[in-house]
């Protein structure tokens, strides 16, 4: 049986391949351009036909796929643009809405050097490029997803701050670094006074109100990127203070408790003269070469909390040095 000529059949595949498919000679010039590109490009193969590649589509000047090309015909050598750096260099659309909306597709571009027999034709160079957008979005899910979940791992349901486990994993990544650089943590615990009378006289949504407040309150005034406030309990939050001196802590502590009550959220059965929220605070300070495991650390604060409630509420109390010690 004769063999039909493979050709025309070359051509058929060529234009029916769902990717793009673009050749170009030494010059640069387009010797194809298929149906695809023809589609997403807007621009017809009679048009493309013939043009330098670069003078079609100006934008690709002087970026990766020029490189790419320049490197196939001049060294033979193959190039993968990563989709992650090269999102959409080409000027090319999925679809009509995405045209109208100026949302280029995201590509993968791989740049081949077309292998002739040798001396039987100047070096050529094959473009082929995919439409990534939907392994790319799926993949910004994927990460949104993965980050919901971290944050949610770590962060508090009621109020977004830190949670308990977030908390225990950086009170103890900071001591570590203490350690090993003779440096010193502080601990604050903050404790909402009377809250059960708050919950009871006002309800207990009104009560993850005030909570919310009172958290979004102390996290504003957190401003340094090593500081952590944390939900620790119920109504105590924690905050760990890296490289803070007692001095240092006492400050921030009553800058925060002065921030509650400037809230002025009222309180019916209040620790203080003004019938409004408050809280009580208890500090401890690991200082340079004191040893210390976090136990020992949220231990001489919450004494120092416990402390303070017992001395009236609505006050700051230091924990003595030797209790931070384990
Ligand atoms: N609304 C609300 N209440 C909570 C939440 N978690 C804990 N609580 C309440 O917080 C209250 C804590 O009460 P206690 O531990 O007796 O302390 P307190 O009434 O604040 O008294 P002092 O701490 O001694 O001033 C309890 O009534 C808990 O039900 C929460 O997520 N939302």
């Amino acid at each position: 049986m004769q063999q039909p000529s493979r050709l025309p059949l070359l051509e058929s595949v060529l234009e029916a391949v769902n990717a793009g498919v673009i050749v170009v000679d030494a010059a640069r010039r387009i010797v194809l351009w298929n149906k695809w590109m023809s589609r997403h490009s807007g621009c017809a193969a009679h048009k493309a036909l013939g043009m330098d590649l670069f003078a079609l589509m100006p934008e690709l000047r002087g970026g990766r796929v020029e490189a790419a090309v320049t490197q196939a015909l001049a060294n033979n050598f193959s190039s993968l643009l990563s989709p992650t750096l090269n999102r959409a260099p080409f000027p090319l659309y999925s679809n009509p809405a995405a045209i109208a909306r100026g949302e280029r597709m995201q590509q993968g571009i791989a740049v081949t050097p077309l292998a002739f027999p040798a001396g039987q034709s100047e070096p050529h160079c094959l473009i082929q490029l995919n439409d990534v957008s939907m392994a790319a979005a799926r993949e910004k899910l994927l990460r949104e997803q993965t980050e919901l979940l971290r944050m949610q791992t770590f962060s508090d349901g009621l109020t977004g701050v830190a949670n308990r486990r977030a908390f225990d994993a950086a009170l103890d990544r900071e001591l570590r670094r203490a350690k090993r650089n003779g440096g010193m943590v502080s601990l604050l615990m903050i404790d909402i006074d009377h809250f059960k009378a708050y919950n009871d006289h006002y309800g207990h949504q009104q009560g993850d109100q005030c909570l919310i407040a009172v958290s979004g309150a102390l996290q504003a005034l957190l401003q340094r990127s090593v500081d952590m406030l944390a939900r620790y309990g119920g109504e105590e939050f924690a905050a760990i203070l890296p490289d803070n001196d007692p001095g240092q802590a006492l400050q921030m502590a009553a800058t925060l408790h002065e921030r509650v009550l400037k809230l002025a959220i009222p309180h019916e059965h209040a620790a203080g003269p003004e019938k409004q929220v408050t809280v009580s605070v208890g500090v401890a300070t690991l200082l340079p070469g004191q040893p210390a495991t976090p136990a020992a650390l949220i231990r001489a604060a919450d004494g120092a909390l416990y402390a303070a409630k017992r001395q009236g509420r609505n006050r700051i109390v230091a924990a003595r040095q030797e209790d931070t010690a384990a």
